[in-house]
């Protein structure tokens, strides 16, 4: 049972082809950057294209507890009235940041350089995911923190007082920890350096210096990441354009390279080395993608897909892709489902700790789908089903994890029998217009209740 909300089990069954454009709603990841750094700027920033997901909107409501000024003028229009770096005042009650990991860990960076208290809980899920990824790199600036076992949260941050800067080399590949140690580098005197192995989704490092900080990014002679920040900047507001969301767009290109006779536009979606993983592994399993009007909007690199419904062919997914395409495995999986041959996703255990254990839910899922899988740690193997056909006719557990969700739904749209999810309600934390745009193109997707 769900602590997310009250369950609702959806069901998708066997389409016709989809058709249409999917016009997918804002980047999760931008927009709650948008409202953190433009409650960290002096004066109004605007935003448009805001993605009005539970994520989103939860860290809205935080960064107006800790004194920023948030008004939502319209669909997607919002305006922000910074308090400026180091302006954060004491929140008075728990923030609560729902299901979002991004949110909870951004917010705890951007706390952790101030002197006062806070306390973070979320749902179900986020209050079983680990907080010392970051909770540890936040101790080297002086901020403490006393959370459940392994730092779980309900969590309190008790900024620091005189906080010293930081140079920290982040051990796992996460664009969350990069994110909150920069966060928290904004408040401390001096350089704040971070370096990274593997390059994570880059936003945070754009937006800084779209908001007027000083910050640097280079490759070390081993082939690092290393980005310098210049702390104590004063932040310029701005207009942000939020781009569509690419972690959306997937799922509808996905439907429609699975379901026969499918033709679907999606316009605007990233092409960011950082975050287009997936498009670029779905190309090399032969899918029909073109990439069209290649542009710029919102600060990002962006094309127009058509994607066509295409036969398509396992392969094995290069481990150095995994951090730009993190949030995708899920749907690939089920893509992979009806290809030809196997598909190998190898380091992909980050996988293990997002709002569920997704490695497992997709193993599970699949195998009740009627798809052979293998799976360790670090790996997920999927066995194509090809010309054979997936079964489908099983009801998918989603441990509140609106990825899941999604990806056991577009499955079933291919699926000789229907597949069911015991619980929908988690989509709305990233993509609340899921079903009216499946169901905009075609697609056969119901609630059961
Ligand atoms: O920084 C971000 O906006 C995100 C980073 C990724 O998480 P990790 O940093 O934990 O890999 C990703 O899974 C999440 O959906 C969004
Ligand atoms: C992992 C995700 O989000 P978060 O970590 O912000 O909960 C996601 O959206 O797939």
């Amino acid at each position: 049972m769900s602590s997310h909300g009250t369950p609702i089990p959806m069901t998708a069954r066997k389409s016709g082809p989809l058709k249409g454009t999917a016009a997918v709603p804002g980047d999760k990841s931008i927009s709650h950057r948008a409202l953190i750094f433009g409650a960290m700027a002096v004066g109004e920033t605007k935003i448009t294209g805001l993605l009005e997901g539970e994520d989103v909107l939860d860290t809205a409501k935080a960064m107006q507890a800790l004194g920023a000024d948030v008004v939502r003028e319209g669909a997607g229009e919002w305006t922000v009235h910074g308090v400026g770096v180091g302006g954060f005042t004491e929140p008075a009650d728990v923030i609560d940041c729902g299901n979002s990991g991004t949110g909870v860990r951004l917010i705890m960076g951007a706390v952790a350089t101030h002197d006062f208290c806070t306390t973070f809980t979320g749902d179900g899920s986020l209050r079983k995911r680990p907080m010392g990824r970051v909770t540890d790199p936040l101790a080297l600036f002086g901020a403490r923190s006393v959370g459940r076992s392994q730092g779980r949260l309900p969590l309190t941050l008790i900024g620091a007082a005189e906080p010293v800067p930081v140079e920290y080399e982040t051990p796992v590949p996460s664009a969350q920890v990069k994110s909150a140690v920069l966060l928290a580098g904004l408040n401390a005197p001096g350089q704040t350096v971070v370096i990274e192995k593997e390059m994570t989704r880059d936003h945070t490092e754009r937006m800084l210096v779209g908001f007027g900080a000083e910050l640097s990014t280079e490759t070390t002679p081993e082939g690092y990441h290393k980005i310098t920040l210049t702390g104590r900047p004063e932040l310029t507001p701005q207009e942000v354009a939020v781009p569509r969301d690419p972690s959306s767009a997937a799922f509808p290109v996905c439907a429609a390279l699975i379901v026969e006779g499918s033709e679907v536009f999606v316009p605007g979606v990233s092409q960011n080395t950082t975050r287009n993983g997936l498009y670029t592994t779905l190309v090399e399993m032969g899918a029909n993608i073109s990439f069209e009007n290649p542009r710029t909007e919102g600060g990002e690199p962006v094309a127009d897909l058509r994607v066509k419904y295409s036969k398509l062919k396992g392969i094995e997914v290069p481990p150095d892709r995994a951090a730009s395409m993190i949030d995708e495995f899920p749907v690939l999986s089920v893509v992979a489902a009806f290809a030809e041959g196997t598909t190998v996703m190898r380091g992909v255990k980050e996988l293990r700790v997002k709002e569920s254990d997704r490695i497992d839910a997709m193993a599970r899922g699949l195998e009740a789908c009627g798809v052979e899988i293998e799976e360790d740690h670090d790996t997920l193997i999927v066995h194509g089903r090809g010309a054979k056909g997936v079964k489908g006719g099983a009801t998918c557990a989603t441990h509140i994890d609106h990825r899941i969700a999604m990806s056991f739904l577009v499955m079933g749209l291919a699926s000789e029998q229907a597949v069911t999810v015991d619980d929908g309600s988690p989509i709305a934390t990233s993509f609340p217009v899921f079903e009216k745009l499946m169901a905009g193109l075609g697609a056969a997707i119901t609630r059961n209740n």
